[in-house]
């Protein structure tokens, strides 16, 4: 038996580490800056690999670039169609560049974009989905400006900071605890204040990462871990089984600190707002949250209609759904635990009578659950999303099934990271 061929790093179209010039026109999804440079013909002579289909220009991502500018960056990996580089110098800077006011900046993979002036990112962030809409889906409609979130650092209630057991003689005193390393999977940048998190994340953290150290020198730890940091009005769990308190608006809503919820309080009641002002101009007397979470949405908007229904995978989340219902005197509301598409089984409510909320993971909506939403047909759908890329893979089917596309509103729920939150109606 030959043994397996070992996998040559390619050289074409630059060496290792090859120092380039280029301008960055646009930054991919993933937040990285992109730009082309025409195929240096020299290095094809020295190459070990088939030339890419692609003759002319060369795609090069550069992470903490802007668009606009023009920079100096050194090659450490050619793919298939394009090369990676790392940002060594820039040459041209973008009239919105800043400076990034935290050190772990450009290590910490955390943020993308904290170089970026805030009004930059809200007009980019917009920009994308403009693109993803007419790339993904093919539809040429008007997007909102991107609703910016009121506070810009100290915004995120929870964070999930990583520490692996100490390795090669590494002392537990000084353990890196923080996140993972940009453009790693495995590498932990060690994070003793995040700035995107609230003060009352950042207080813990301070004690919480001593604890830990003293714990894994113990022999406390079998194996690295991840903490759980959630804060709710000013107090910080670390327990996944807690039972957390967010106030939204006039609403008292309790989950428990291992459940989804939204990450931002500070932008809640405008994004809440929003979502159950596009519903209620439906006309619809009748309601549905699938995905509903511990019901954010469904018990914010339940006044604007006469029955709610929400449903969600989460039975610990369904449960405080239900709670929170009662808790806060909301009586037309009540809640199912399962998949999405069981909703529409025993769902009375008249199709044409009734607007659906749709909340799903990042992954977007399957078949199964968009062919019954179809075969159901409500008056109007409103798709919240915080992946635009797979809401917009999505909004195809919409097409197809004879839903027009209405409104497309982006709210900013992560300031300086790639990250955006979507929301678009769409009527029949
Ligand atoms: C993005 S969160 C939205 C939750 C809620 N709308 C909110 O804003 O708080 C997505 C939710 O979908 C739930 N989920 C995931 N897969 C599901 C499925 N197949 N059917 C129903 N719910 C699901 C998750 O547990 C999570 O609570």
């Amino acid at each position: 038996m030959g043994r397996k061929k070992q996998k040559q790093p390619r050289d074409f179209p630059f060496p290792y580490h090859a120092e380039i010039e280029l301008e960055i026109t646009t930054l991919t999804n993933r937040g990285i800056g992109l730009g082309r440079v025409p195929l240096p013909r020299e290095t094809s002579s020295l190459s070990t690999s088939p030339e890419p289909e692609s003759s002319g220009a060369w795609v090069v991502m550069v992470p903490f670039c802007l668009p606009g500018e023009r920079v100096r960056a050194r090659v450490f990996r050619n793919q298939k169609n394009f090369s990676e580089a790392d940002l060594v110098e820039v040459l041209t800077a973008s009239p919105e560049r800043i400076a990034p006011p935290c050190e772990f900046f450009g290590r910490c993979g955390g943020c993308q974009y904290q170089h970026f002036t805030y009004d930059g990112q809200l007009a980019w962030k917009r920009q994308q989905v403009v693109e993803l809409l007419q790339h993904m889906a093919d539809i040429e409609h008007p997007v909102n400006p991107v609703i910016g979130s009121p506070e810009q650092f100290g915004y995120r209630s929870k964070i999930t900071p990583h520490f692996q057991l100490p390795r090669d003689g590494q002392s537990a005193e000084d353990l890196p605890i923080g996140f993972l390393r940009q453009g790693t999977r495995f590498d932990i940048v060690d994070v003793p204040r995040c700035l995107i998190a609230t003060d009352a994340i950042n207080e813990r953290l301070h004690t919480i990462r001593p604890e830990v150290r003293a714990k894994v020198a113990a022999g406390g730890y079998k194996k690295g871990a991840t903490l759980l940091l959630r804060d709710a009005s000013g107090t910080v769990t670390t327990d996944y089984d807690t039972v957390v308190t967010e106030t939204v608006g006039d609403l008292q809503l309790h989950f428990l600190a291992r459940d989804f919820f939204q990450n931002n309080p500070f932008i809640l009641p405008a994004f809440t707002g929003y979502v159950r002002e596009q519903a209620a101009a439906s006309g619809a007397r009748h309601l549905v949250d699938a995905y509903c979470g511990s019901g954010l949405f469904a018990l914010t908007a339940a006044s604007a209609f006469e029955q709610v229904q929400g449903i969600e995978i989460s039975e610990s989340s369904v449960r405080f759904a239900t709670e929170n219902a009662a808790a806060n005197d909301i009586t037309n509301a009540t809640f199912q635990a399962g998949d999405a598409s069981a909703i529409f089984a025993g769902l009375t409510f008249p199709a044409d009578d009734t607007v659906i909320i749709i909340d799903p993971p990042r992954k977007g909506c399957d078949e199964v659950f968009l062919n019954q939403l179809f075969d159901y047909g409500p008056k109007a759908v409103i798709y919240v999303s915080c992946d635009p890329a797979t809401q917009m893979r999505d909004l195809v089917h919409f097409k197809t099934a004879g839903y027009t596309l209405t409104d497309v509103q982006p709210f900013d729920l992560f300031p300086q990271t790639r990250h955006l939150e979507c929301v678009v109606t769409l009527r029949r």
